[in-house]
């Protein structure tokens, strides 16, 4: 048996360890064996935190400092939730595989409200993205959004110290956590269309380390696969930071791609919505096309606009 240990870059949150255990239980078992350790760190990300993430340069935060560590040769694979991952890849690394989705929507998080459409007139409600923002406040334009950082945890404690009547959350965070019980209610896409790469995640290699990509592909999930692709083409096409008012949503029926795509204001006044349906065949082609007809209809001039806001 070889010498062999496969080390996973991590962050140190709840959610990024939980992650990180599940892709090594999910390497031992496939290759039995094999030894998976994991090195965790922090991120910048994870430093700065009093700030709103689309003024500190984005999520990308989250993961340069693991993508050192990988080419130091501290680490070999980083784990990460894909809706924190830039559509554009650095030079030397790559993605070998995504793990099967699990659920994509966005949760409404509240101790005394039941339902979002019963929110009070002007209720505060808790949230880190323009993406879902822009969905709520075009619903509710009455409502006071305001931003929410830190660890799901952390959010979720803000919450119950009452300094918002809701909080919004991704579904897939806190049923991972254990903390589905929390959910009070789930959007619809009608209401929230889900970021790009929601309740995927994704497995980064250096892209010279065949090795470890043949031990990392195993685990991919060919159907997810397609849907971040064309997500990720579609916000690639749009030059969209992951902090852009910009959602992104593919589902397969059969070998039927549908991608769904929102681009809008943060203050939900000015929103772009579109579908388009191809083959799977065409992930990549989809995603171009939608982000193309959007564009055209309005949106260009929009995320161009927000471009040069942008602090
Ligand atoms: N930005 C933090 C983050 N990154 C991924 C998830 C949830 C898990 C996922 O979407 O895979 C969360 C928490 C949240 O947005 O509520």
């Amino acid at each position: 048996m070889s010498e062999h240990t496969l080390r996973i870059a991590t962050r140190q949150s709840r959610l990024a360890l939980w992650q990180a255990e599940h892709v090594a239980a999910l390497l031992r078992n496939k290759h039995p064996g094999l030894k998976v350790d994991l090195v965790p760190m922090t991120t910048q990300g994870d430093r700065i935190l009093d700030r709103p993430l689309a003024n500190i340069g984005g999520k990308g935060l989250f993961i340069k400092e693991l993508e050192l560590a990988m080419s130091e040769h501290r680490a070999d694979i980083a784990v990460h939730s894909m809706k924190d991952v830039p559509s554009d890849m650095p030079p030397g690394f790559t993605l070998a595989a995504m793990l099967p989705r699990a659920d994509p929507r966005d949760a409404f998080v509240s101790t005394r409200h039941k339902s979002f459409a019963s929110l009070p007139q002007g209720a505060r409600v808790g949230t880190s993205s323009l993406r879902r923002q822009c969905q709520l406040k075009q619903a509710r334009p009455d409502l006071e959004l305001i931003t929410l950082r830190g660890n799901v945890d952390t959010r979720l404690r803000k919450l119950d110290e009452d300094q918002y009547d809701a909080i919004i959350l991704a579904a897939a965070g806190l049923i991972r956590l254990g903390l589905e019980s929390r959910i009070t209610e789930y959007f619809g896409a009608e209401q929230s269309v889900p970021a790009v790469g929601q309740g995927i995640i994704g497995i980064e290699c250096r892209d010279d380390d065949a090795r470890n990509i043949a031990y990392v592909r195993a685990l991919n999930d060919p159907q997810s696969w397609q849907c971040c692709l064309a997500e990720r083409s579609f916000a690639q096409r749009l030059e969209g930071s992951c902090q852009s008012p910009i959602a992104g949503f593919a589902t397969l029926n059969g070998d039927q791609l549908q991608l769904h795509g929102v681009i809008g204001s943060p203050d939900g006044r000015e929103m772009y919505r579109g579908a388009h349906l191809g083959p799977v065949t065409d992930a990549e082609a989809i995603g171009v096309r939608l982000a193309e007809e959007l564009l055209k209809d309005g949106a260009g001039a929009l995320l161009e606009r927000l471009r040069q806001e942008a602090p």
